[in-house]
């Protein structure tokens, strides 16, 4: 099965907008607001572990193929950390899926606008939805999560960008994700629309080297498209190290489910910045889970654990 469709730029992909750097991140920041908190979602259905779909696992494309050297992967042991992509593949059942478009549909209400990267979108999803709360935090997710990456994963210290709903409507203003990389590194897109409810919305993804976008031109054959129209796909990227943007929904409408997960071993490595994470959630909103990142820590699989709330994965769990 052909995993990506080469998708050139004469489609004006590289005319969608870039995310802010510099001083203009500095002001993204200073105005963006803390992430509204809904009261609850009355009725939601229960998260359930065996909706966790068994040996989840995809097509693997490297780092290396990325264009990075060797050197500049981190490394636990003999393991490296060299995955740059998986996917399309499912990490939950049919039934697991219907329950969890069911419960970001009833969040919708929560999303605000934004003009950083994605424009409409919830942040912090699992704070006010129990059943993501479980999922994020449920050991077999957690596992197919950590296997599909290659190193062991628990839900990210900084709680507001952990679980991230975005809602694209072909209706009035265009919905987008602009061109960027994330702050985060092991990011899992989960698509709850099926490409036939929409149009647009292509996951766009550059395949080179995160200091070469500047570069690149309409033509570039490294601007691929990764087929995630199917609903239930699920797309694994190392996001701090891949340009990304999704195209304009001109029609329908199209929801994902955006989990970053955080890897307590390479926690001095963590890619994200201050200004990054402000520019989306605001100075004051972004101090707390800052703190909870870099307090220093003996145990490291224990240690974040606990911090994120969540259940230990070490690297023997990696092990199928
Ligand atoms: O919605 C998507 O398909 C991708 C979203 C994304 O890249 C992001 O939220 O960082
Ligand atoms: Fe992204």
């Amino acid at each position: 099965m052909a995993m990506v469709r080469t998708r050139r730029g004469e489609d004006g992909v590289l005319n969608l907008p870039r995310t802010a750097t510099g001083v203009d991140q500095f002001f993204h920041a200073v105005r963006a607001r803390r992430p509204r908190r809904l009261p609850g979602v009355p009725g939601e259905p229960r998260w359930r572990g065996e909706f966790v779909a068994p040996d989840a696992d995809g097509p693997r494309v490297t780092l290396q193929e990325f264009g990075y050297a060797s050197r500049e992967l981190a490394r636990h042991g003999d393991t490296v950390d060299d995955t740059a992509l998986v996917g399309p593949f499912r990490v939950l059942t049919a039934e697991g899926l219907d329950r969890l478009a069911e419960v970001c549909d009833r969040l919708e209400p929560a999303a605000g606008s934004s003009r950083f990267i994605a424009t409409r979108r919830l942040r912090g999803a699992d704070l006010v939805s129990p059943f993501l709360h479980n999922m994020i935090r449920d050991r077999g997710f957690l596992l197919a999560c950590s296997r599909t990456a290659g190193v062991p994963l628990i839900p990210h210290p900084l709680r507001l960008p952990t679980a991230q709903i975005n809602y694209f409507e072909g209706r009035g203003r265009p919905e987008i994700v602009r061109w960027h990389r994330d702050g985060m590194d092991y990011v899992f897109t989960i698509q709850l629309s099926d490409g036939a409810d929409y149009e647009g919305g292509r996951f766009t993804y550059f395949q080179g080297r995160t200091d070469e976008f500047d570069d690149v031109t309409a033509d570039d054959p490294r601007i691929r498209e990764a087929d995630c129209t199917a609903r239930g796909a699920t797309l694994f990227l190392h996001g701090s190290r891949v340009f990304h943007a999704v195209t304009p929904v001109t029609r329908g409408r199209r929801v994902t489910l955006v989990v970053s997960l955080f890897c307590p071993y390479f926690a001095r490595r963590d890619s994200n910045t201050f200004w990054h994470l402000a520019g989306d959630d605001g100075i004051l909103a972004t101090v707390p889970g800052w703190l909870r990142l870099k307090w220093p820590v003996r145990d490291p699989a224990l240690d974040f654990g606990l911090r994120a709330a969540s259940p230990v994965v070490t690297w023997e769990d990696l092990r199928r």
